[in-house]
């Protein structure tokens, strides 16, 4: 079973994704981000590790297809903060669009190559952006667009998407 999540900033899918997983013995938790010391964030990874279940373990990795290779079930939180990690860590965020959707494109075909053979149940969370204006600086357009696509990749490739507002869930 692949499920994808989608919803807005603390629509609530975080929690929604991990009440999927809930009777599953062991769940690798990937936390997929860039790494970020900021206090605020750090009070929003203490409060997810503190109601995770003891016997989940946690990644922290840019290599979703790597985090994917296993028979234990998965949850990935979030497919937005790994393509931000994955475009931070190539440098690229003014490479032209063609090269950059080339190069993103390339990384979600590992990752749905790893998707596919993934031996447990795999949930993954994204984000719903472009609902709103057009953002003001390029790299918030580009990111825009970019994770548009890798929704729609991840979305063809999973059994399942859930959107989520306001706390409820609608099965698409
Ligand atoms: N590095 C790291 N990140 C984590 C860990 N646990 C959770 N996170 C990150 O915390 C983020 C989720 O934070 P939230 O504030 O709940 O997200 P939100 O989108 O505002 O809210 P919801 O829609 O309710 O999930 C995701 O990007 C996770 O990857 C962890 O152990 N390590």
């Amino acid at each position: 079973m692949r499920v994808l999540v989608t919803g807005g900033v603390r629509s609530g899918k975080s929690r929604h994704a991990e009440s999927l997983l809930v009777g599953e013995s062991a769940v690798r938790y990937v936390a997929p981000g860039p790494v970020r010391d900021d206090a605020d964030w750090q009070e929003r990874i203490a409060a997810h590790r503190a109601r995770r279940p003891a016997s989940w373990t946690t990644v922290e990795t840019g290599d979703l297809a790597g985090a994917l290779a296993t028979d234990e079930a998965v949850l990935v939180d979030c497919l937005g903060t790994w393509l931000t990690r994955l475009v931070d860590d190539a440098g690229m965020w003014d490479a032209t669009m063609p090269d950059l959707a080339a190069y993103v494109d390339g990384a979600v075909d590992r990752g749905v190559e790893a998707l596919s053979v993934a031996g447990g149940t795999v949930v993954l969370v994204t984000n719903e952006v472009g609902m709103g204006v057009v953002p003001e600086h390029r790299s918030g357009r580009v990111f825009r667009d970019l994770l548009g696509s890798v929704n729609q990749r991840f979305g063809a490739a999973c059994d399942e998407v859930h959107l989520v507002v306001a706390g409820r869930v609608l099965r698409l």
